[in-house]
């Protein structure tokens, strides 16, 4: 990192909601509690555990992480609908999202209703959750297709009502990264409101608009582990968090060596394995083979990595395959006590190239040893 930037961002995460609603993921309820505490120690601000509304046995998981302590505030989400808001309010949570279609399509075809009556049905949920003294997410669906000066109108009425931020959805994915910073620039400027994104990723730009939504001024990132959520996701938690940190230089304050750890549990519980290219946390990007990389990263990690792989709970590998060069398998063969320098080992990258494009793959080092172990016997052969 060179210089610092003193703005921080509040995380919010919403693997057990959004997260959760990817079509066919359940999370047992011990996986809810544990990954709620796994988030916790990791550092997030707030955690968006559920939905009360959902029925008996979801209010009851939702009850049961409220009970936990968690130094994380512990935030239940809502329709703007006053019985759903009470029974999370039941729950013990401190904070509630409350919810509602802000663009004309929704209103129109999905609410059946009208700008004015969503505003006022908005209102009358944020004043009774206020009451009852709830933190209030007022969350804008949508938002990204609706109308900008209704926007406006009613993030000031939800300001007005007590609310104490408003999240703006990209529900559909919609967004592109310039975009998306003049739209909350010009929103934080009219409304003076804590602004958190929500971002979608169906066209593969959730965390690039979360990152671009932070420099127009967005005080809250939305975010899930892996980027889980619906259909094509959310934006990652662990590519936002190391995209502000070497982008915008702005200390994301979590506990980054844990991004692995929780990857993983998120990825089994879920049963959604993570593909092993995944940014971040994905199982090789940290691994080189192409001779050009190893090389240079065996004489500077910094020439083909922006960051160790320690810092996100990984390890660098450097594997022996077909587009190897010398310096890898003098690397890997100095690891097992041998000895060589890179013009010894010409002739064994020959066959290494060979091997590896027979078996369509890399090696494994037991295989590359075996060749190279094959490769000196022969060599002695072609002596006697
Ligand atoms: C973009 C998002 O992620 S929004 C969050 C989505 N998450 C979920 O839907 C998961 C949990 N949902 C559920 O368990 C159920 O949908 C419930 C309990 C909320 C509601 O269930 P049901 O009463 O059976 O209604 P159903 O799901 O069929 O339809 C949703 C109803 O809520 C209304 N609605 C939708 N969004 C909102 C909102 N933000 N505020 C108020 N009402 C809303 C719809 O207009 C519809 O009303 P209608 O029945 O009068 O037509
Ligand atoms: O966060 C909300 O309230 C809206 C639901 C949502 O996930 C979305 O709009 O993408």
């Amino acid at each position: 990192m060179t210089e610092g930037n003193s703005k921080k961002v509040v995380w919010v995460d919403t693997t057990l909601r959004d997260g959760e609603q990817t079509a066919g993921i359940v999370f047992a309820r011990e996986e809810k509690i544990m990954i709620a505490k796994l988030l916790d120690e990791l550092g997030v601000d707030q955690i968006e555990v559920g939905i009360p509304a959902m029925g008996e046995e979801e209010a009851e998981t939702v009850c049961e992480i409220a009970r936990l302590g968690l130094k994380a505030s512990v935030m239940a989400w809502n329709r703007a609908v006053i019985e759903d808001i009470a029974k999370s309010i039941k729950c013990g949570v401190d904070a509630v999202a409350i919810s509602i279609a802000v663009s004309d399509l929704h209103i129109e075809y999905k609410l059946r209703s009208t700008r004015e009556k969503v505003i006022e049905q908005m209102v009358k949920a944020v004043e009774f959750a206020k009451k009852e003294g709830m933190y209030v997410s007022v969350n804008g669906e949508d938002a990204s297709r609706a109308d900008f000066d209704y926007l406006v109108q009613f993030i000031m009425a939800a300001k007005e009502a007590g609310a104490d931020r408003f999240r703006y959805c990209d529900t559909v994915g919609i967004l592109d990264p310039i975009t998306t910073y003049e739209i909350i620039k010009k929103l934080k400027e009219q409304t003076s409101m804590d602004i958190e994104i929500h971002a979608h990723n169906d066209l593969g730009m959730a965390t690039a608009n979360t990152v671009a939504a932070i420099m127009g001024g967005a005080t809250h990132a939305s975010v899930s582990v892996n980027g889980l959520g619906e259909r094509a996701g959310n934006a990652a938690l662990e590519e936002v968090a190391m995209a502000v940190k070497y982008t915008l230089k702005i200390d994301h304050g979590l506990k980054q060596e844990m991004f692995k750890e929780i990857s993983d549990y998120v990825a089994k519980a879920s049963g959604r394995p993570v593909p092993s290219w995944k940014p971040i946390v994905g199982e090789n990007i940290f691994a080189h083979e192409s001779g050009i990389h190893v090389d240079g990263a065996l004489k500077h990690p910094k020439t083909y990595e922006i960051f160790s792989p320690e810092e996100v709970g990984l390890q660098r590998k450097i594997i022996i395959g077909k587009h190897s060069g010398t310096a890898a398998l003098v690397y890997v063969l100095e690891k097992y006590g041998i000895k060589v320098g890179k013009d010894d080992v010409r002739d064994l990258l020959t066959k290494v190239r060979k091997a590896s494009i027979s078996m369509k793959r890399a090696l494994s080092e037991k295989e590359f040893l075996f060749l190279y172990h094959q490769w000196i016997a022969e060599k002695e052969q072609a002596k006697r």
